[in-house]
């Protein structure tokens, strides 16, 4: 592909992740073309909408989509003979049953999409998988592209967050490009030409340090918030304060504060699911104890959801008819995603418990309504609160932060708090009268 002018850029996959690429790209000047086998999905994005909650993607996709730059299909083979590079950016998530990666549609999407190419390109994976996934591609690429077309692959992981997702994609704060071939490193310096500052690290290795990089990445991450929730069970058992502890450690620049926020524990489509996949990669390469800590991350970050229903029992006393307010349930705020969400297994284990469980989230009620339709949903902070024995604040959205008790001191029917994240004041709350407890905080009056 080189000394080729990039023009034409598809990304196949358009979810989270891929209808982000696929904006972002269309914003850096390209003209874009999204692919995807739900005809729902495509039909919405189609149209300018979002089927999804990502700040500032609405408005890129609508600009886009009006300009003409930007525009969805799920048809593979106009995908294949028209763009210059193809994204790959389909889902990975955990497989049924097991705790392996599920690459059945990176599988299907590549496969399907080297035969429809009519044209050199170049394909690019962005979606997380494990280890040895790019090089197996690659051979499927050859494979299945036509002889008389010349197609390569790279790997390119993806860091974006969800709630900044568009940020992080225009201006990321590295990009890691595992290739085979120094020309298609310089296809991919074009098409981030536009997304670069002065000093963005560009990182080019081979395809096993690429797809390294990222589950490294997000293991580091996982491990982080486990470590300070492991504390959390030491402070919650002798005293102390859990939020003292992490900024006093988090002064130190080696290990720094972010990510050192204890509460109910990671979720999400990506944090849970990667570790699992590192795991089960590593074992099958036969290195059984390489990545075992992994596993104690993993109970660690569970064990939290336990406690959480555990302080909540003990401060009601039995959870059988009592009526308890769960705020957020989405993994995190800024988002609708309520994958592997701390939340919202919380508001099931409490129903299954025989609590009357209402829920408010200002983004995440209609996916957790498909994913646990037995749980109450209600449109307002207040709804949810009215007559409840308990209120507990499951994830961090500002609307939930800014709470104090006046807000709530007539709505309720016993003043009684468990905030999950560590957000609130306890000195403002139990002066007001409220009984209040948060996860990784001791307190005298404390419910044993
Ligand atoms: N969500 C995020 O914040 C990030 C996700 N990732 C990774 O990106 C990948 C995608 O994740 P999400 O966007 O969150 O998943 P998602 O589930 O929101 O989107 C995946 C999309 O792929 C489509 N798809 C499935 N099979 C297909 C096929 N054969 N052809 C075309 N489209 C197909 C699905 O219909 C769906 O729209 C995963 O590997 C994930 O680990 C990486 C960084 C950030
Ligand atoms: O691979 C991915 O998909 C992405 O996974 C994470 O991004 P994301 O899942 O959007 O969310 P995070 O901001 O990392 O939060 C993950 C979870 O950890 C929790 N968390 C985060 C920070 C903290 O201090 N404590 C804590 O419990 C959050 O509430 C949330 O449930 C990574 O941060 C991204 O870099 C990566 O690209």
């Amino acid at each position: 592909m080189m000394g080729r002018v990039i023009k034409n850029i598809s990304v196949i996959g358009t979810g989270y992740l891929g209808a982000t690429h696929a904006a972002c790209m269309a914003e850096l000047g390209f003209d874009v073309l999204g692919v995807d086998v739900d005809p729902e999905k495509i039909e919405a994005l189609s149209r300018g909408d979002l089927p999804f909650h990502e700040p500032g993607l609405p408005e890129l996709i609508r600009k886009h989509v009006d300009s003409g730059r930007l525009r969805f299909t799920t048809d593979m083979e106009g995908a294949g003979s028209w763009a210059d590079v193809h994204f790959i950016a389909v889902g990975t998530p955990q497989v049924a049953g097991g705790t392996a990666a599920d690459l059945t549609a990176v599988d299907a999407a590549t496969a399907a999409l080297a035969r429809s190419i009519t044209k050199d390109a170049l394909v690019v994976g962005k979606s997380t998988v494990p280890v040895g996934t790019a090089r197996r591609l690659q051979r499927l690429v050859a494979e299945e592209s036509s002889d008389d077309v010349e197609v390569s692959l790279a790997w390119n992981p993806e860091f974006l967050r969800e709630g900044f997702a568009v940020q992080d994609t225009l201006r990321p704060d590295r990009l890691v490009i595992g290739t085979d071939a120094a020309d298609d490193e310089q296809v991919l310096r074009e098409v981030y030409a536009d997304a670069l500052t002065q000093d963005t690290p560009w990182i080019s290795t081979d395809f096993e340090t690429a797809e390294l990089v990222k589950v490294a990445a997000n293991a580091f991450l996982a491990t982080k918030i486990s470590f300070i929730n492991a504390f959390s069970e030491v402070t919650e058992a002798v005293g102390g304060d859990i939020r003292t502890l992490a900024d006093a450690i988090g002064h130190d620049t080696r290990i720094g504060r972010k990510f050192l926020n204890a509460g109910v524990g990671f979720g999400g489509g990506c944090l849970p699911k990667d570790i699992r996949a590192l795991q089960t990669r590593v074992s099958e390469l036969g290195l059984d104890h390489s990545m075992t800590f992994l596993n104690e991350v993993d109970q660690i970050n569970l064990r939290r959801r336990e406690r959480a229903v555990t302080l909540a029992e003990q401060m009601l006393g039995g959870l059988p008819g009592t009526r308890i307010a769960v705020l957020g349930v989405t993994f995190k705020p800024l988002s609708d995603d309520v994958r592997d969400s701390p939340g919202l297994d919380v508001a099931n284990r409490l129903y299954t418990a025989g609590a009357d469980v209402l829920v408010y989230d200002p983004e995440g009620n209609e996916n957790a309504a498909k994913r646990f339709p037995r749980l109450g949903y209600v449109d307002s902070l207040r709804e949810a609160a009215a007559d409840a024995d308990l209120v507990v604040l499951t994830t961090e959205w500002n609307e939930f932060k800014a709470l104090t008790p006046d807000d709530l001191d007539e709505v309720v029917a016993v003043q009684r708090l468990l905030d999950a994240r560590n957000v609130l004041s306890a000195d403002q709350w139990q002066a007001a009268g409220w009984q209040f407890a948060q996860l990784g905080r001791y307190y005298d009056d404390a419910p044993e």
